[in-house]
């Protein structure tokens, strides 16, 4: 594909947050001209319109059809699929076998190892040979290697990111990596729960999954890609009154001989040049900074005493943490414009 090519996009779960989110992106990319919208395989006649499901969305008179693996690969040329975790496990197999391009919002082809999936999601995972068909796409270090593309959990990519020049140029003490992380409720969908209760959030802060979060096993993965001394981190998620946005405060022991000018000569290096991350070199980000965007800003600290660098990397979970990446790895995969599609300033105020 190139610049100026035409696309037909299917979309599995637009009537999600992050699936509603990628529409308008869509929407807006110049080199999408079908936008084809698929739902549950309901087996009744009853019609569901986008516009209806999302009163935001009134006159997106777009009716969300029937998931048919056949009918999607001969209708698009690619397909989104932001369901939540386990559902691609089972119906990807029909698009790997045709090597028809996906690129899943999911965690469920996140990991090489089946058995990792199962422990920390509780749920059957796709069989081995199909996740070896499916490549991570973590889009500031990757560009995709299949057709397949296990797009990255939100805080994993705000943790990733906050981390990966330190840990490629092995600036830190294995192992002594602290990750505090912290989301708006947006983070877990628009699914009503006990925790996304109005009255149990407003005014609250609540950490959840305590050594239990999926994305424990997803950021060790890849930050033993990058460096295999590393084992284990310490990782702790927070929710907070917030509707989007994720911080992750990263605390980890800085190796020998480091100074704050190398680790900045560290982010820089891997940095300068990344259209979607921001280095902030004297000041720590806020949420709002990055708001509606798919900007990562990251602040650094180093405290000689205690031999503590502190990384403060925020994103809007459903740009950069799931719907703004997802479309950087469509913008890959097709070798369109990096920011094609893709807001360049966030909300403001
Ligand atoms: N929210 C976030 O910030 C992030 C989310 N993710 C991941 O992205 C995925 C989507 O998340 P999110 O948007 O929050 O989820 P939501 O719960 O908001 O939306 C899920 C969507 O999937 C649809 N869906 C559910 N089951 C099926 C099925 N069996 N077949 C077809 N469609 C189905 C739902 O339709 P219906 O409403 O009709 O059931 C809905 O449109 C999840 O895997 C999530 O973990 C990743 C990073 C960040
Ligand atoms: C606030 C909130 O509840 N966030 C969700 C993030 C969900 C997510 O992104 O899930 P996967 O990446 O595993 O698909 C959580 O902590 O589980």
């Amino acid at each position: 594909m190139k610049e100026g090519e035409i696309m037909k996009v299917g979309l599995l779960g637009a009537t999600g947050y992050s699936g509603a989110v990628l529409y308008s992106l869509l929407k807006q990319h110049p080199n999408v001209t079908h936008l084809n919208l698929y739902g549950h395989n309901t087996g009744t006649s009853k019609k569901v319109f986008l516009e209806t499901a999302i009163p935001a969305y009134l006159n997106e008179h777009l009716e969300l059809q029937e998931f048919d693996p056949v009918a999607i690969m001969n209708s698009n040329d690619v397909l989104f699929c932001a369901t939540p975790a386990g559902v691609t496990s089972k119906i990807a197999r029909p698009f790997i076998e045709e090597n028809f391009p996906v690129i899943d919002l999911s965690g469920d082809f996140r990991f090489k190892d089946p058995a990792v999936y199962s422990k920390w999601y509780h749920k059957p995972a796709a069989p081995a040979e199909q996740l070896q068909k499916a490549c991570y796409g973590l889009t500031d270090f990757q560009t995709p290697t299949t057709h397949y593309i296990a797009n990255p959990g939100c805080y994993a990519t705000a943790s990733l990111l906050g981390l990966a020049p330190l840990v490629i140029e092995k600036m830190i003490i294995p192992d002594t990596i602290i990750i505090d992380a912290k989301s708006g409720v947006s983070g877990a969908g628009k699914k009503p729960n006990t925790s996304n209760n109005y009255s149990f959030i407003n005014e609250n802060a609540w950490l959840y999954k305590m050594n239990q979060h999926q994305h424990i096993p997803e950021i060790v993965q890849q930050l033993q890609a990058w460096n295999k001394n590393i084992s284990a981190i310490e990782f702790t998620t927070t929710l907070i009154p917030i509707t989007r946005g994720i911080m992750a405060t990263i605390y980890v022991k800085a190796a020998p001989n480091i100074t704050l000018t190398k680790i900045k000569q560290a982010f820089n290096k891997y940095y300068q040049h990344d259209k979607f991350i921001r280095l902030l070199p004297e000041e720590t980000p806020s949420i709002k900074e990055v708001t509606g965007s798919n900007y990562c800003n990251i602040g650094l600290s180093y405290n000689e005493v205690t031999n503590t660098i502190v990384i403060v990397s925020v994103i809007d979970n459903l740009m950069k943490g799931a719907a703004g990446q997802a479309l950087q790895n469509f913008n890959q995969l097709f070798n369109f414009p990096e920011e094609a599609g893709l807001p360049l300033l966030p909300l403001f105020p």
